[in-house]
């Protein structure tokens, strides 16, 4: 969006034992960036994302996620950073702006009422902010667990392969909504195996 690079790391390698799993990888997200992860199972991109965000320690290489250095600033990283699974799950019997308030009170965020209602507008989700959360379609729970991980206000979204199983209207939707939040100035790593 604005140029500035998001992610600039070079050299980041990873072994276990006497396997390398990521081998002298660079990389450069500009911020607001959409940027997809591409590859067979197992051919490391979620240890090479881990290591971007500060969970898991590289062998070797250097940059900055978010500004931070990538090794020695891994706690600041960390915080900055949101996730949505694949398998993302609610209190089913429990409305939207109750199953947000509990995951603003797992991020220990400090002022719980207005990040709810930040997350509810900025997804669309306010209208129905009283339905149960057992009662939406997969394309509005997965709005939902958007919403959960802007929560605490990330600069960087991982999704691990968002649309899988979402039916085709719902995809796009979703898929515009991440532009729009990308149009805001968030950036996004997208998880996605290549599978057969
Ligand atoms: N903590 C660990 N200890 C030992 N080996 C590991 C560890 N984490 C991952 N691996 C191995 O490293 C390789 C790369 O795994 P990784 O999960 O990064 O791949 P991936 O591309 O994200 O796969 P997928 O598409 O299935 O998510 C795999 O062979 C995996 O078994």
């Amino acid at each position: 969006m604005n140029g500035e690079l998001a992610i600039d790391v070079r050299g980041m390698t990873k072994r276990f034992g006497d396997r390398t799993v990521v081998n002298d990888i660079a990389l450069q997200v500009r911020t607001g960036e959409i940027y997809g992860f591409l590859g067979p199972n197992g051919s490391g991109k979620t240890t090479f994302i881990r290591m971007l965000c500060g969970l898991l320690r590289a062998d070797a290489g250097s940059g900055t996620c978010l500004g931070h250095d990538v090794i020695t600033e891994s706690e600041i990283i960390k915080r900055q950073v949101g996730y949505m699974t694949q398998r993302f799950s609610f209190w089913e019997d429990l409305s939207i702006a109750e199953n947000l308030d509990f995951v603003a009170r797992m991020y220990d965020v400090k002022n719980r009422r207005e990040a709810v209602q930040r997350s509810l507008e900025q997804l669309g989700l306010a209208g129905r902010q009283k339905q149960l959360a057992g009662e939406l379609s997969g394309g509005w729970k997965q709005r939902l667990a958007l919403a959960a991980c802007l929560i605490h206000q990330p600069k960087l979204l991982l999704l691990d392969e968002p649309t899988a199983g979402v039916d085709p209207k719902a995809r796009r939707d979703f898929w515009e909504q991440i532009h729009i939040l990308a149009g805001e100035g968030l950036t996004f790593l997208i998880h996605h195996a290549l599978h057969g």
